[in-house]
């Protein structure tokens, strides 16, 4: 388990016409090892462009981001990404989808079956190897997004609201899945979600970010006990969480009306 420090993030993005966007200003967050966050704000607040800086797919302006007290500039095997649109080869199998992926971090030839053998049966595709993504539905993708970010055994995930194009059962289950694995890997884990729920239902805290120039508004310390993993329609029900729903509703009511 690793944890992740990042201070004083910033960015500004210049488009082909020169005109400048800041996106973030001055985010930092300490995450634990092992912790689970979940991140919510206003549409264009900054969420996607933070977590790309922390994966390292996207130079920072300003600010550090450091594991275990050490910097880093790049992408790393220390990390996982999971993108919202699944973000998987059409012309490659689950399986082939997953060994691009190895392939890209070196990982050596040898090791990949059996990374790959357990990457999917992590997220029950044992039988789906050599389907392809078009004959697989959007929940079996994104588990497939989910099992090649685990086959690189990343101390740290980062998941950017991967459940967000998938219906409303579907999202529910793999919630429960995430919970499952979460609890079961112990993972220092960062999930950006438009949903208030999802955001309760997964997290330790819940970060919310102000409209751009994002940066933290405020956090809110999710004290459910775990396991939480299949217990969530008695999560739901609870006091507890019609608490910090209000709560973080009213937080999101106040951004949204200040963006
Ligand atoms: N490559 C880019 N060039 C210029 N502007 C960009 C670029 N990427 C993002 N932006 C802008 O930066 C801001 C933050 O975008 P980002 O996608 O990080 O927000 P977000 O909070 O993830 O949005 P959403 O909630 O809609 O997914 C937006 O105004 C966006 O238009």
């Amino acid at each position: 388990m690793k944890t992740l420090s990042i201070s004083g993030l910033c960015k500004t993005f210049v488009d082909r016409q020169g005109r400048t966007v800041e996106a973030l200003s001055g985010f930092s967050l300490d995450v634990a090892a092992g912790e689970f966050i979940t991140i919510v704000g206003p549409s264009g607040c900054g969420k996607t462009t933070m977590l790309r800086i922390v994966q390292g797919l996207e130079e920072r302006s300003a600010g550090t981001v450091t594991i275990d007290g050490r910097e880093i500039r790049g992408p790393g095997p220390e990390r996982g990404f999971v993108f919202q649109q699944y973000g998987l080869l059409p012309w490659l199998t689950a399986a082939r989808n997953i060994a691009f992926a190895l392939d890209a971090r070196g990982v050596a030839q040898a090791e990949q079956a059996e990374r790959i053998r357990v990457a999917l049966e992590t997220v029950g595709l044992s039988a789906f190897a050599d389907h392809y993504p078009r004959q697989m539905s959007g929940g079996m993708q994104q588990r497939v997004g989910i099992a090649r970010a685990l086959a690189v055994d990343p101390d740290i995930l980062l998941l950017d609201e991967p459940f967000g194009a998938l219906d409303a059962l579907t999202r529910e289950i793999l919630q429960n899945e995430m919970l499952a694995l979460s609890e079961r890997m112990q993972k220092t884990i960062m999930f950006v979600t438009h949903s208030i729920d999802e955001a309760i239902m997964l997290a330790d805290r819940v970060v919310v970010m102000s409209a751009r120039p994002g940066r933290i508004a405020t956090i809110i310390d999710i004290d459910i006990p775990r396991p939480r993993a299949g217990r969530g329609e008695e999560i739901r029900e609870s006091a507890a969480f019609t608490h910090y729903r209000r709560q973080l509703w009213d937080h999101l009511m106040a951004r949204e009306v200040a963006a």
